[in-house]
């Protein structure tokens, strides 16, 4: 069809609450009770075939309950790891040959089976696998992956409109192709959303892409696979490879065909892949795109005119919603003598009210922490600040993996501002709090921004405005998504494009343009109409040189 179409306008996907005899509790509590029962078998998916990894069998488990096993995937072997890139190589000519409108319907039909019919399926296994309770699956999978699809869309659609200008006799028109080779997305346990976020932008921009999610989010991953395939994805155009990514590392990273990375995760995976690329670089077809965001040190700072209640539920929520496990989560906060007098206990009670457990105890705040590498990252850190006498911590820090890697929410305050609690990632429900003194609101701002190599989220909460205008300028650089009066997390496609800089990640801002355009690689083409036919003439103007 040669029309010049106009893609859907895109809505962000309304959250739905689960209050008590709702409708969608009840949809979804019949769904977390068949999924629970369930033990499923979670192949990788290969050319449209499913086929179980050659490695080590491994069990996904819940978190919060560790005996209750979900089912199992195998660790994918180097030979899988080929027969995955040899059909994305394959894929590839019929994908790209195939139009924009033919490539985005289908995504536009995963955003609303998922939004639709597969809605409790994605939420339940994002649930029982990653320990969110209803209300965090809910803003993750459904809504954020449907937002990814719809947007993306609508971006990618922005893109090609873009055409250069055409002087007379001339006509300039912009190819975006997808890149040459396949593209290989790795992908965090944290985020079904994210999971399914980073093999599909670059397949909507035409590429084919090689798949591997974390192992604790096989479950939700392996669901998403199959919504894709529900929606009309060829087989070959994703192909999700399951395991540790020790395969995938020897095989695909340095295969001659990598045309692209796209990765979210701790900065430590993603300079162990930039590094390995930079050691093959002679090795490739073409210079590998490496899009990557990673790790941060979220804070909220507050200036003595904040708003104590909106500083209280900026600090509660933003550190301890998803267990702390958000990777736009306030891990430390800085807050001024006066005010901290005025909201401490309050904020200690509704930290020490916080409910930890089950998540298909809808009653509950909290789930556990992702898996035992994360509950003794969290539990050695604790034990470091109660043997260390210039902290002190004063809600929580009890943790027990009897049941499930359980880890209480955690307030930790620290004298000095330079303590490496405030520039080591725990990725856990700890929070770290310095109290300055209110005059040094200048030189809080300065010390924060430098204190930590990353820059991913952080919040200002004040009342004044200049307050509000010196940490904004002050901390331009010390963030990616800066929040005022707000917490730093919760970031939604096309309102806040997501993405940090530093040693938080390369800041393509993941479901915005600037990362859709890391997946293609634009031919400029220039036709002139009525060709020079002379060798010479220095009385012609001609432009080009
Ligand atoms: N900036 C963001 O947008 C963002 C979003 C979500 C999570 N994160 C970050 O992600 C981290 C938590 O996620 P995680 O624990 O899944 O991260 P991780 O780095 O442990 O794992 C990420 C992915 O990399 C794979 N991996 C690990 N080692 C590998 C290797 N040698 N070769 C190939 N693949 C390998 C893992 O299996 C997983 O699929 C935190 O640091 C968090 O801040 C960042
Ligand atoms: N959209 C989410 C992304 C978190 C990443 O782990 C947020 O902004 O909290």
């Amino acid at each position: 069809m040669d029309a010049v179409t106009q893609v859907p306008l895109p809505v962000n996907e309304p959250p739905q609450g689960y209050a008590p005899g709702s409708a969608e509790r009840a949809r979804l509590e019949a769904r977390l009770a068949s999924i629970a029962g369930e033990y499923a078998t979670l192949p990788m998916t290969v050319g449209g075939v499913q086929r179980m990894g050659g490695g080590e069998r491994i069990e996904v488990e819940q978190p919060h309950h560790r005996a209750a096993k979900l089912g199992v995937f195998g660790n994918a072997t180097g030979e899988d790891v080929r027969l995955a890139v040899d059909a994305a190589l394959k894929a590839a000519p019929a994908w790209r040959e195939l139009s924009f409108d033919d490539r985005a319907a289908i995504f536009l039909r995963a955003a609303d089976l998922l939004a639709g019919p597969w809605r409790e399926t994605l939420a339940a296994a994002t649930m029982l696998g990653q320990s969110k309770t209803a209300q965090q699956a809910e803003i993750d999978a459904p809504c954020e992956l449907v937002d990814f699809w719809r947007w993306n869309v609508h971006f990618a659609r922005q893109i090609l409109e873009q055409q250069p200008v055409s002087g007379p006799g001339v006509w300039n028109r912009s190819d975006h192709r997808p890149l040459e080779g396949f593209v290989l997305a790795i992908t965090p346990f944290n985020f079904t959303a994210i999971a399914g976020n980073l093999p599909t932008a670059p397949a909507l921009m035409g590429n084919t892409v090689v798949w591997k999610p974390s192992p604790t989010q096989t479950l939700s991953a392996w669901y998403t696979m199959r919504l894709l395939e529900a929606a009309g994805l060829p087989p070959g155009v994703v192909n999700l490879v399951t395991g540790d990514g020790q395969a995938l590392s020897q095989v695909a990273l340095t295969h001659p065909e990598l045309a692209g990375i796209h990765f979210t995760g701790s900065t430590r995976t993603f300079q162990h892949l930039w590094q390995t690329v930079g050691a093959n670089i002679g090795g490739y077809r073409a210079y590998p795109r490496l899009v990557g965001e990673t790790g941060g040190k979220d804070f909220v700072v507050a200036h003595p005119s904040a708003d104590p209640a909106v500083l209280r539920t900026a600090l509660v929520r933003g550190a301890f919603e998803y267990q702390g496990q958000k990777c736009s989560a306030a891990s430390r906060a800085y807050v001024p003598r006066s005010l901290w007098r005025e909201v401490k206990d309050e904020f200690l009670a509704d930290v020490r009210g916080l409910t930890a457990g089950d998540v298909t105890d809808f009653s509950n705040f909290m789930g556990a922490l992702i898996d035992d590498r994360a509950f003794a990252r969290n539990r050695d850190a604790i034990g470091r600040a109660r043997n260390d006498h210039s902290l002190d911590i004063v809600a929580g820090g009890h943790c027990d993996d009897a049941i499930g890697w359980f880890v209480s929410p955690t307030v930790v305050m620290v004298s000095d501002p330079r303590h490496e609690i405030f520039s080591t990632e725990l990725f856990g429900p700890v929070l770290a709090v310095h109290v300055y003194e209110d005059a040094r609101w200048e030189q809080t701002l300065d010390q924060l921004a430098a204190v930590s190599p990353y820059a991913l989220t952080g919040a200002v909460i004040a009342r004044d405005r200049a307050a509000i205008a010196t940490a904004t300028r002050r901390l331009r650089f010390a963030a990616g998504n800066f929040y005022v009066n707000d917490k730093p997390t919760g970031a939604v496609v096309g309102q806040q494009p997501f993405g940090g800089g530093r040693a938080s990640g390369t800041n393509d801002k993941a479901g915005s343009p600037l990362n859709l355009l890391r997946w293609t690689s634009p031919r400029s083409i220039k036709e002139t109409f009525v060709a020079p036919t002379y060798l010479d003439n220095p009385y012609s103007p001609d432009q080009s040189s």
